[in-house]
């Protein structure tokens, strides 16, 4: 049997001079800021999101099979839509003051670098630029819960993704997307996951990536994807509870991001038990001919796949 790799340390990142709460990996277009929110408005957001789904302790019978733990997704804004993966046009729920009080403080502005490296048309940069997010997504993962390695709908919405991360700290895996996923994205969803849908923000990647409550690094599950030939390493970025983790250029467009559903993770070689953990998925959704994408990674960008797709019919 062909062991998982295990996951890498992430490459260093630079270090703000002028604030250290700022880290950013340049290269890849991400960017993670420590300390975003207060502890209190950590206890806020947590107390409005139980208000909506109150927390139910799971039972336990012991002549059942367990189910593993399931995300519970909120939406504000427009609704994210698992069907087109892009942003409702009808589905509309005000966004609640715990969000709207910190927006004014995410940063807009994406580096000119990512600018230069990933975006061939001028004019999708300059709408990207500056425009707040008005699609909310907050998922609160029970210990043990994950989310699959998908890629964001390029097209359907800006650059930057934001994700802030509340009540526990966890890993997030990220993975250079190769022709796995590429050959993934172009199967219909169903046929991905073998008929359960667990629903990623995109296509999900890997079949097990949402189903199993006990997963850690040497799950032999961990497989498929990453029994490719040549596998793109993967790495996990700490992201601390109250951080904002912002994606941008060849993190947000070229790589997988996901969560492994494990009980444990090991930080800093120790085994830590997983807690409940919340985040708060923040896009800018874009409308009519503001649609598309012309990112560096077009073996997985639902524009190129669109495109390939139509010129196939159109063709034959
Ligand atoms: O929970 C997170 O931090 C990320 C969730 C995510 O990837 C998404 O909603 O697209
Ligand atoms: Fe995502």
């Amino acid at each position: 049997m062909i062991a998982p790799p295990q996951a890498q340390q992430p490459p260093s990142p630079t270090t703000d001079p002028t604030n250290p709460n700022i880290q950013t990996w340049t290269d890849l277009g991400l960017t993670l800021i420590h300390n975003f929110i207060t502890q209190a408005e950590e206890a806020t957001m947590i107390d409005a999101f139980h208000q909506q789904d109150p927390l139910i302790t799971p039972t336990t019978n012991p002549s059942t099979k367990p189910k593993p733990p399931k995300r519970i997704s909120q939406h504000f804004g427009y609704h994210f839509d698992y069907t087109t993966f892009g942003a409702s046009t009808t589905s509309f729920t005000p966004v609640p003051d715990y969000i709207t009080s910190f927006l004014p403080r995410l940063p807009l502005t994406i580096t000119p670098r990512d600018r230069d490296n990933n975006t061939s048309n001028p004019d999708q940069m300059r709408r990207s630029d500056h425009r707040p997010p008005d699609q909310f997504t907050v998922q609160y993962y029970p210990p043990g819960a994950g989310i699959p390695p998908h890629v964001d709908t390029h097209s359907m919405f800006d650059e930057a993704l934001y994700s802030l991360s509340f009540g526990s700290a966890v890993p997030m895996q990220f993975r250079l997307a190769g022709a796995n996923e590429a050959r993934k994205m172009r199967l219909p969803k169903r046929s991905v996951v073998g008929g359960k849908v667990d629903e990623a923000p995109g296509k999900e990647m890997d079949k097990d990536g949402g189903e199993e409550g006990n997963g850690n690094q040497s799950n032999p599950k961990h497989g498929k994807a990453e029994q490719e030939d040549d596998p793109a390493p993967t790495w996990e970025l700490h992201l601390p509870a109250r951080s904002l983790l912002i994606l941008t250029g060849p993190s947000r467009y070229g790589y997988t991001h996901g969560i492994r559903p494990r009980k444990t993770d090991i930080i800093d070689g120790q085994t830590v038990p997983r807690q409940g953990r919340y985040s708060i998925t923040m896009r800018s959704t874009r409308r009519g001919d503001e649609i598309g994408c012309a990112c560096a990674y077009p073996g997985v960008c639902d524009a190129r796949i669109r495109e390939e797709q139509e010129m196939a019919e159109g063709g034959s």
